[in-house]
């Protein structure tokens, strides 16, 4: 309905199983394995710990934390790249993840094959896409590259591609993580005031960054996690002024 929160988290957790057993001393690994009893095993690490808030429609919320905190396990449970294990998660909204940007690409396929079948994936029609994919292209200043397998693009030509693809889809939820380490500073630019103008046009914004000068500058609000929980919540005009622009 319209009133609803676009993203509404409720209790998360997240546990992975990791396959090694830090009680297991390299000794008893090797003398289990000659007599054939040693199996690694498994046990869990909870990487996002009882997690709860709302982004309202249009909000833009800042996720800051150290690395490893679990900023972007929770933006891949928003996103539905894995359930969480407790908890549940709702969205209301066309909701388009940006996160590890164009990791969805077929590598054998062109830019432009692959802008095709990503908006298809998002339930674009073809001929939807055919009308978007000037404005894509040149939004990701690919020029002739676009006509070549995406195996042979670098780091920055994959990033440029996924965002200009993900901008397009006219998202109502985007849900972005540390976009903004990729590409260089012009397109790092033109992606900010992309975004900037997406905001004013009402999207809702779930903006990971270790930046607090962009989280200031793009965000509402901000959620601070330490060790997969919660730690701290407030408007960004609450954060300290920095001298710094790299901080957690
Ligand atoms: N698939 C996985 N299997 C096991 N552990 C995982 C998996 N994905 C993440 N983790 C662990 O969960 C924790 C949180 O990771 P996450 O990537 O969410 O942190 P982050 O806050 O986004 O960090 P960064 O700022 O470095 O990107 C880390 O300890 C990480 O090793």
């Amino acid at each position: 309905m319209s009133g609803d929160p676009a993203i509404i988290v409720e209790s998360v957790s997240k546990d992975f199983v990791l396959h090694h057993n830090a009680q297991d001393t390299l000794k008893k690994r090797i003398v289990g394995l000659m007599h054939k009893r040693w199996r690694p095993r498994p046990h869990t690490f909870r990487a996002v710990d009882d997690v709860s808030f709302t982004v309202e429609r249009g909000e833009a919320l800042g996720l800051m934390g150290l690395n490893g905190s679990g900023k972007s396990t929770l933006l891949s449970l928003i996103a539905g790249i894995y359930p969480p294990t407790s908890g549940r998660i709702i969205t209301h909204g066309r909701l388009v993840p940006m996160i590890a940007l164009g990791v969805g690409f077929s590598p054998e396929l062109t830019g432009e094959e692959n802008i095709y079948l990503n908006a298809s994936l998002f339930g674009l029609k073809n001929r939807e896409t055919r009308a978007l994919y000037p404005k894509i292209l040149e939004f990701s200043e690919l020029a002739d590259f676009i006509y070549e397998p995406v195996k042979n693009y670098s780091s920055g030509m994959y990033a440029r591609l996924g965002f200009s693809v993900a901008v397009h889809l006219d998202p109502e939820i985007l849900l972005a993580d540390e976009i903004l380490s990729v590409g260089d500073a012009d397109f790092q630019l033109k992606c900010l005031s992309r975004i900037e103008e997406m905001r004013k046009g009402g999207m809702t914004l779930l903006f990971v960054s270790h930046q607090q000068n962009q989280v200031a500058q793009f965000c509402d609000r901000y959620i601070r996690m330490e060790h997969g929980s919660v730690v701290d919540v407030g408007e960004v005009g609450e954060l300290a002024p920095i001298l710094s622009t790299t901080t957690n």
